[in-house]
């Protein structure tokens, strides 16, 4: 696992850093600048208190917490979503309370949803008239049953 190096500036000081709960974890817990309560139903755009500076080559992916998926149906509605290396705006993340009966409740400093950060490439779209032949072919979208 490498280990790099992320500019973050603290837009709220009174805010900790994300936190990775344990060593080798894949996601570093994002909390919430805000103390707020999600209706049924409701989404909302929650502030993080951090903006980054990703290195060239990498994401940040924002991924939902299993744990406030299933005891409160707390998910992100945009995931995983997607903060671009050049993002250097504050990271925000799009909460959906899925539970159709229950409130959910959170205080400034809560962990919302959790970051992980990954290497991608990019690709050289080249148009072609065909496509070489492969085993699943066109066969998507339950093609081979439930
Ligand atoms: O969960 C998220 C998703 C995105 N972003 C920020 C970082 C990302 O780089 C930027 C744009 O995200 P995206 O490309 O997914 O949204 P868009 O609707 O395509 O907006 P844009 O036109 O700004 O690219 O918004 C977040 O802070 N949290
Ligand atoms: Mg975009």
């Amino acid at each position: 696992m490498n280990r790099i190096s992320v500019p973050v500036r603290q837009l709220d000081p009174g805010l900790s850093l994300p936190l990775y709960s344990h060593p080798g974890d894949a996601g570093a817990d994002l909390l919430s600048a805000e103390q707020f309560t999600l209706a049924p139903g409701e989404r909302r755009l929650v502030p993080t208190g951090i903006a980054l500076a990703l290195p060239h080559g990498w994401v940040g992916l924002v991924h939902p917490r299993s744990g406030l998926a299933v005891r409160h149906g707390v998910t992100v509605l945009n995931a995983p979503g997607t903060v671009d290396a050049g993002y250097r705006g504050e990271l925000k993340v799009c909460l959906l309370n899925t539970d159709r009966h229950e409130a959910v409740h959170f205080e400034r400093g809560d962990r919302i949803a959790q970051l992980v950060l990954q290497q991608v490439d990019q690709a050289d779209f080249m148009p072609v008239a065909d496509l070489d032949a492969s085993a699943r072919g066109a066969g998507g979208f339950g093609s081979t049953g439930r």
